[in-house]
Formats: C-alpha cells, structure tokens, sequence
C-alpha cells in the first residue's frame, strides 16, 4: 500500500538519544529525556518519560503535549496559565508516571518575538486571537502532527491526554493517537490571566470547567 506523505512523515522518526535526568521540579524524579530524528518539522522538540514514584505504572500512560511559552515556563509571567500547567503536569508525572512532551511552538507556533507583539497590542485592548491577526498571522499556528510522531516513535499509541484544548485533541486523534480519555488540566485562573483564559475559552472553544471531557 502506498503510503500518504503525512504517514511516511510520522513513521520516519526515529530515537536519537536518551539522557537521564534528575527533577528538580517533579519531586526529583529520575526521568528521561528523549531526543528524535526525522520529526516532521525542524524543531527540537524533546520527550520528557518520568517514571511513577507513588503508583504502580498505569496500563494507559498519561502524556502532556505542552507548547513553549518561555515567559511563562521559565520566568513564571502571570499573564497566561503556561507555568502553573507545566508544574501541575510535571507534579502528576511524577506521582503516577508518564510523559510530557514539550514542544517548540513559542507563541502558539508564531515565535517569542511576534507573541512580545502581540502582548503590546493586548495592552490596548484586543483579545489574544485578534491580536495574532492584527500581526498577520493565524490565530493558532500548532501542528500537533509532531506530537504524534514523537508518541509513534516511543510506542504510545493510546493514551490519557491531560489537556483543555480540544483541537490538542482532535489532531493527536487525526494523526492515529487513541485518547482512551482526556484529563483536565486545573483551572489556572488569576486577576491578571482572567482576560486570557476568557478567550481560550470562548475563542478557542477550551474546556475550563476542571472536570475531564470529551471532544464535542
Ligand atoms: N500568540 C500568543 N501566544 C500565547 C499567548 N499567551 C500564551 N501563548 C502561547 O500559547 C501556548 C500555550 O497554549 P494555550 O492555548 O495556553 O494552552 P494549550 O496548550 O492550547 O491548551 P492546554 O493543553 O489546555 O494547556 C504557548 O505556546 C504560549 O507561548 C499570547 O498572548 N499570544
Ligand atoms: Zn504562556
């Protein structure tokens, strides 16, 4: 059977390293991180297996796809509910075992600097989604195929996927990953996120009512 580019895309990966890592943030897990060849686009996207410390390896793994967000993810900024989720995933991980896959797609794929724009026109008003537009670009930008690339190529073809996002969802689903459910992130909300979070759910139809979904 011939195959589809997209197909060929996500079977061509392959493992190029694993490294052994101590977390500092997830309890001091002895977790491993995984590089690849071969992903469908050029970033160096890693996978993060953290082994359960306090239960017994479920049978079906919980993963995090989580997207870049530096100022978020390292420099905590309260604008958006990035840090908050990356503790929250890599606190569970470390609980019950399982994976975080942490993708570099800054900007929700647009790049740090045109995001650092974005926040400019934010600050006189406009909403996440309208400010991407006003620069030009799509109101989000991810690809997920990479993700499900990334699980093929480590064998994780059915998982639990932590997540509000139900596009995050439909395209690991597109790309032949089963969801056997999908777990809710906590809700994240603060007087300075409140605005963005109304948006992800308005605007990008994001499940935040804390309890576990499934895609409409
Ligand atoms: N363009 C743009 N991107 C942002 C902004 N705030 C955060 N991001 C990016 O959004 C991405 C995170 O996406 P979110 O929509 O918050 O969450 P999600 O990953 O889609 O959904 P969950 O799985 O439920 O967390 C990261 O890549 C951030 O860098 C913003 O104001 N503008
Ligand atoms: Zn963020």
């Amino acid at each position: 059977m011939t195959k589809t580019p997209l197909a060929t895309a996500l079977t061509a990966a392959t493992v190029r390293a694993r490294v052994s890592v101590t977390l500092t943030r997830a309890n001091n897990a002895q977790a491993e991180l995984v590089t690849f060849e071969g992903l469908p686009d050029p970033g160096e996207h890693i996978a993060v297996l953290v082994p359960p410390q306090e239960i017994p390896h479920a049978e079906t793994p919980l993963v995090r796809v989580h997207s870049e967000c530096m100022t978020g993810d390292i420099f905590g900024s309260a604008r958006c509910d990035c840090g908050p989720q990356l503790d929250e995933a890599l606190t569970r991980l470390a609980v019950e075992g399982g994976v975080l896959l942490y993708l570099r797609q800054e900007g929700r794929g647009i790049g740090l600097y045109n995001k650092l724009d974005t926040y400019v026109l934010q600050d006189r008003g406009k909403d996440t989604f309208e400010a991407n537009r006003l620069i030009g670009r799509g109101e989000d930008e991810r690809n997920y195929a990479v993700a499900a690339a990334m699980l093929h190529v480590l064998g994780l073809n059915r998982i639990r996927l932590l997540t509000n996002n139900p596009e995050k969802a439909r395209q690991l689903q597109e790309h032949g990953i089963t969801l056997s459910s999908i777990v809710a992130t906590e809700v994240h909300l603060t007087a300075e996120n409140a605005r963005y979070l109304e948006a992800k759910a308005k605007l990008g139809g994001h499940n935040l009512t804390g309890a576990d979904w499934r895609p409409a």
